[in-house]
């Protein structure tokens, strides 16, 4: 009998770009142009990872090539599985926060459009039209971003007692 023939998943790399890794307050958020169905949905920027690339050095060759910007890496928004998160049935991504370290961010390739969004809840984030399958890691990387702007809160010194 004929098995199915074995099917790797394509590594897709993405990154949350945000205004600080330390205490993030705002996302960078990409419109997309192609391919059709996707056009003009919202998405983390960054691409396919290529052979004999590793996924961090992917993601920081398509940030300079799709926006000009160079970023310092910060936390992965882990996903479900060893790959991230699913996106189809042959694609999974993998997402860093970022933040910027020389460049400003402008629509150079894949996208007509950046902004720069607050990351609370109910605002403009929500609001635009994400590609579908970026939801669930909208809502991961708020939670995170929640977490990591609380420790920075609870590990700043606190008013002088005296
Ligand atoms: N970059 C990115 N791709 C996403 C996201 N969500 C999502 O479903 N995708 C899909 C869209 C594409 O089918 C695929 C990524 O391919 P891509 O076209 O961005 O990759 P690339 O820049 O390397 O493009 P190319 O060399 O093939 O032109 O993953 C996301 O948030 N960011």
């Amino acid at each position: 009998m004929t098995q199915p023939a074995e099917t790797a998943l394509r590594q897709i790399v993405g990154a949350a770009v945000v205004d600080s890794l330390r205490h993030p307050t705002r996302l960078l958020v990409a419109r997309r142009t192609a391919p059709p169905q996707f056009a003009g949905m919202w998405e983390f920027p960054g691409g396919k990872v290529e052979p004999g690339e590793g996924c961090e050095e992917a993601l920081l060759r398509e940030l300079d090539e799709e926006l000009g910007i160079r970023v310092r890496l910060g936390h992965e928004v882990p996903g479900p599985g060893p790959q991230g998160w699913p996106l189809n049935a042959t694609a999974v991504m993998r997402v860093w926060l970022a933040e910027p370290s020389a460049g400003e961010a402008a629509p150079l390739q894949d996208h007509d459009e950046v902004r720069w969004v607050a990351l609370d809840s109910g605002g403009e984030l929500d609001a635009l039209p994400w590609i579908p399958a970026d939801r669930p890691i909208v809502d991961a990387l708020r939670a995170l971003t929640a977490r990591l702007v609380e420790t920075a809160r609870t590990a700043a010194p606190g008013p002088d007692p005296s």
